[in-house]
């Protein structure tokens, strides 16, 4: 049959009979080369369309990403938020992932809140920003993603932290932390008010020497003995009045107050409670710290990613100036009330008017 078809094809060709299975034998080569071919290139074919749909999905969410970012203009949702956390989980998770805080030290502004948050920083599921970022206050209109980016990266598990004290005293600061998450653990140090307010001048004038005595910026009028409340070293103070902003949208069981001086008498009792506020295991303890001597404060035996003690710098633990005792006492005075109004919401006292 074979002889018959290349006759009957040389005939009406007329081509050369040779010619004719040499081409026939060249075809059939080809087609098994290509079934061949076919068989492995399939699969091959299948994988590489499986990578570029796996490449689009990603891309599709980092846009959105960068989509909401954009849309909002730094009016970042917990809603928005939901849409990034699919991306975020596919990120690599071996050096970690730039989270928003879940705990903030809000204040008080000479409190403090420096010595708690380095205290802090040695706990291995905490991870904090060193500066104070100001998001809440004066950078908020920069946005969250420009805040998670100021963020330590953390591993699951692990805390991500920072302290700016003047959220405790910013009207806007609670409603937009409510916004970020209305699960942030807030804490608080508190220092009994005269002392923190003659701290705080004593750091402006390290800045300004010339400013006016501590007691003439104190009263409206001396003679009268009317206070300046709108002075900001006395303002900050009225820890009262501030706690209320903050309880519109913070129950007082999210609210952790850590006493500025127990903080120096017995740090590792402080940092005992807050580690149990935020759901720490007890990892810090007195044998973290001893007592300079010279510096007059705990310091940590070892800081953070260290061997070497550690006390806080220069700037913590200025030498006051000498205040007039009339003007002090006039000063306890006036704080008296707004103390025990603050006891009495903590349900701790503090002991400032004793
Ligand atoms: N361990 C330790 N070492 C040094 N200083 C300590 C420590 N613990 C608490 N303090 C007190 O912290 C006060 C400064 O508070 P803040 O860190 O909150 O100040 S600031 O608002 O960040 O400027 C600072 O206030 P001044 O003494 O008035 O400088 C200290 O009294």
């Amino acid at each position: 049959h074979r002889r018959a078809f290349l006759m009957l094809m040389a005939r009406t060709t007329g081509a050369d009979v040779k010619h004719l299975v040499l081409f026939l034998f060249t075809c059939k080569e080809i087609m098994w080369l290509c079934y061949f071919i076919s068989l492995g290139a399939v699969p091959l074919l299948i994988k590489q369309e499986e990578r570029k749909n796996t490449e689009r999905k990603n891309s599709s969410l980092v846009a959105s990403e960068n989509w909401s970012e954009g849309f909002c203009d730094g009016k970042i949702t917990s809603v928005n938020l939901i849409t990034l956390q699919p991306n975020q989980s596919e990120m690599p998770e071996d050096d970690g992932t730039k989270r928003l805080p879940q705990a903030l030290i809000i204040g008080v502004k000479k409190g403090g809140t420096r010595a708690l948050l380095e205290f802090l920083r040695v706990h291995p599921d905490v991870r904090a920003v060193g500066a104070e970022p100001h998001f809440f206050d004066r950078n908020y209109q920069n946005g969250l993603q420009w805040y998670r980016d100021l963020m330590p990266k953390t591993l699951e598990g692990q805390i991500t932290m920072e302290k700016t004290p003047s959220y405790f005293v910013t009207r806007e600061a609670p409603a937009r932390i409510y916004a970020m998450s209305r699960e942030t653990k807030l804490i608080v140090v508190v220092r009994d008010p005269v002392t923190r307010a003659i701290s705080d001048y004593t750091q402006t004038l390290s800045k300004r020497p010339d400013i006016p005595s501590f007691e003439s910026l104190t009263f409206k009028n001396r003679t009268t003995g009317l206070i300046d409340t709108s002075w900001s070293a006395i303002q900050i103070g009225i820890y009262a009045k501030h706690l209320d902003n903050w309880l519109q949208y913070f129950p007082m069981s999210q609210i952790l107050f850590v006493s500025g001086e127990r903080l120096i008498s017995d740090p590792a009792g402080e940092l005992g409670r807050v580690q149990d506020f935020l759901g720490l295991k007890r990892i810090i303890t007195d044998k973290h710290f001893y007592f300079n001597q010279t510096k007059g404060f705990p310091c940590l035996k070892k800081a953070e990613g260290s061997s070497k003690p550690h006390c806080l710098g220069k700037t913590k633990g200025r030498t006051h100036p000498n205040i007039d005792p009339e003007v002090v006492q006039r000063l306890r005075d006036f704080y008296r009330p707004f103390n025990m109004k603050f006891y009495q919401m903590t349900g701790r006292v503090f002991g400032w008017d004793d």
